[in-house]
């Protein structure tokens, strides 16, 4: 942005960096175009990245910029080493990503494996010469009724994971669209062709990767074709590649499955596999315990979740490029969720809810405050969508998930500031609706009021950069009189090699629209302590002798409280 003075600090060597950053996932198409196309572009980004160091964050995901046909926003891949020539050029990638590092900021990018666009190369061969070196990359059968256990995903396009390919005369697997067939992982050849497309982006100084739909690689006759242990074999043949060639470079998990599940993607300490995996579970129960004003869905949903291996960590999020997924709730829930929050079917989309997360939440900033402090306080590295730092709004009309993934509004002006184009030909209309009208809901605007939703997250990340018990800290519920006030400590040890000091937070939140009033109880080693605002400094009424601390919030309030123990040495004492 014009006027921001920042210094270009450069990238630390720092191996836990993953643990306590904050992404931000940011659609190249979507963020601001330099060459007036219509879409955005790695320039376009690259004069933005002054505006994301202010704001604060440390690594950014961009989903799929490679060759496609864009019918499933890029996911669909038709060359993996090629860049889609509207997004620019491959030494225009590599200067974002040196520009990125500059700032401290760290890229990491898709990695769809699972299948790629019928329009690859490798699928046309495969499907044009089955006895050529192709003709096993993908999963064909001459019967549509295998691996009849594994549910349909898309269920709003797909009847069948198997469609008919009139060239080769056999059905092909597909776990998403049908226009996406999925590589054969049973071919070794799949598998090194896959770890070249690794090299090859980790060659150009990407710091890792999200994996893609990762659950779904192997397909097994009599299982659900989810989390296989040939599956988790060749992640962990993935890491063990990646950590000889490229130390220090982070595998991130996309795996929509239960807790149980989705810790096996870490895998061992002795075979390990992701350093991160996207935590779905919680991210919907958030929202639940917004509406039903209770602590004890995301008490519960974290007491399910296994402890990880040492070193590695969740990545957590209120919303994405997809719809807000439902697939880990209970049918009830979902009926509930689908009720507070999708009232109109529009809204909907397979088994979720396609919208922003001010829509959601009714443009409430009340409640779009309490659940980022949630996010940024619960375990995890949390990750910002675009746009939802300026509460952006949805467009319901488009089509799929499209819906969340129109151009960011960086000023009044013209096409929101995001592109000098003729309106008609930008790639997905600006958002003009009545509330969250880019003439009001845009950066420029934000910046120059203080008291702006942008402002308040930026402020939220720097207290969260400053204080490392965030992201590395032990997570304790402390139990509360009252069920809609969730209340847990973050603590860390001092480690002086790491030039991290002791610190314990006690995070307090009022789920409820009403003011409430609560007694805490934390552990033992804590009565007597002090407690201390971390945004003003203020004291807060001490823990009493019994360990007790008597609270009273307002609506959806949340309170950051530092805890100084009563013996002056560390809260672990
Ligand atoms: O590449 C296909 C899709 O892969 C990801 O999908 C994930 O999102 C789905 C919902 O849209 C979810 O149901 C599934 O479990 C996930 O793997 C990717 O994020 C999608 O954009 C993409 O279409
Ligand atoms: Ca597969």
């Amino acid at each position: 942005m014009q006027g921001l003075n920042l210094s270009q600090p450069g990238l630390k060597h720092d191996p836990q960096w993953f643990r306590k950053a904050v992404f931000y996932e940011v659609l190249v198409r979507a963020f601001a175009d330099s060459k007036g196309s219509g879409a955005g572009d790695f320039t376009g980004l690259i004069q933005r990245l002054d505006y994301l160091q202010w704001l604060g964050v440390d690594c950014l995901w961009l989903p799929p910029f490679y060759a496609s046909p864009l019918r499933d926003g890029g996911y669909d891949i038709s060359d993996y080493t090629a860049v889609l020539p509207e997004f620019g050029t491959l030494p225009e990638f590599t200067e974002l990503v040196s520009q990125a590092h500059a700032r401290g900021i760290r890229i990491v990018t898709d990695l769809v494996m699972n299948h790629t666009s019928d329009q690859h190369p490798w699928f046309q061969a495969s499907r044009s010469d089955p006895k050529g070196p192709y003709g096993d990359f993908y999963v064909w059968s001459d019967t549509d009724d295998r691996y009849a256990d594994a549910r349909i995903i898309f269920v709003d396009t797909e009847v069948s994971n198997w469609t008919f390919d009139p060239i080769r005369r056999q059905f092909f697997w597909h776990r998403f669209f049908s226009h996406q067939p999925d590589l054969n992982f049973e071919n070794p050849a799949v598998q090194e062709a896959m770890f070249d497309v690794v090299r090859f982006w980790m060659d150009l100084g990407i710091d890792g990767f999200r994996l893609d739909a990762v659950p779904y690689l192997f397909e097994e006759e009599g299982t659900n074709c989810e989390n296989l242990p040939r599956t988790h074999e060749f992640l962990a043949r993935l890491r063990k590649m990646v950590d000889e060639e490229y130390p220090g470079r982070v595998l991130l998990a996309e795996a929509n499955q239960m807790p149980a599940e989705v810790v096996d993607y870490f895998g061992t300490p002795e075979e390990p596999e992701c350093q991160m995996c996207f935590h779905f579970p919680v991210m919907p129960r958030l929202y639940y315990a917004l509406r039903e004003e209770k602590a004890a869905p995301i008490i519960d949903v974290l007491a399910d979740t296994p402890p990880i291996p040492p070193g590695t960590q969740w990545g957590t999020f209120l919303r994405n490029h997809d719809e807000l997924t439902l697939e880990m709730v209970s049918p009830e829930e979902r009926a509930a969720m689908y009720g507070w929050y999708a009232p109109d079917p529009r809204m909907r989309a397979n088994v979720g809810i396609r919208r922003r997360l001010a829509p959601l939440l009714d443009n409430s900033r009340a409640e779009i405050e309490l659940i980022h402090a949630l996010v940024l306080s619960l375990p995890g590295s949390p990750c910002l969508y675009y746009g939802d730092e300026i509460g952006m709004g949805d467009n319901i009309w488009l089509t799929d998930r499209d819906a969340v993934r129109t151009p960011m509004q960086w000023t009044p002006d013209r096409n929101a500031g995001f592109s000098s184009v003729d309106p008609g030909k930008l790639y997905l209309p600006v958002i003009s609706s009545l509330v969250y009208h880019y003439n009001n809901v845009n950066v420029e605007a934000q910046m120059a009021h203080s008291s702006s939703l942008l402002h308040w997250v930026r402020a939220m990340l720097q207290i969260r950069s400053r204080h490392p018990v965030f992201g590395l800290g032990t997570f304790e519920v402390c139990p509360a009189s009252n069920d809609g006030v969730l209340a847990y400590l973050r603590s860390v040890e001092a480690d002086p090699a790491e030039g991290i000091e002791a610190d314990t937070v006690l995070c307090l939140n009022n789920l409820t629209s009403r003011p409430q009033a609560s007694t805490i109880r934390l552990p033992e080693r804590l009565k007597g302590g002090q407690l201390v605002d971390l945004f003003g400094g203020s004291g807060f009424p001490q823990v009493s002798d019994e360990g007790t601390v008597n609270i009273t919030m307002g609506s959806r309030d949340f309170f950051w409280l530092r805890v100084r123990p009563a013996t002056g040495g560390t809260a672990h004492d």
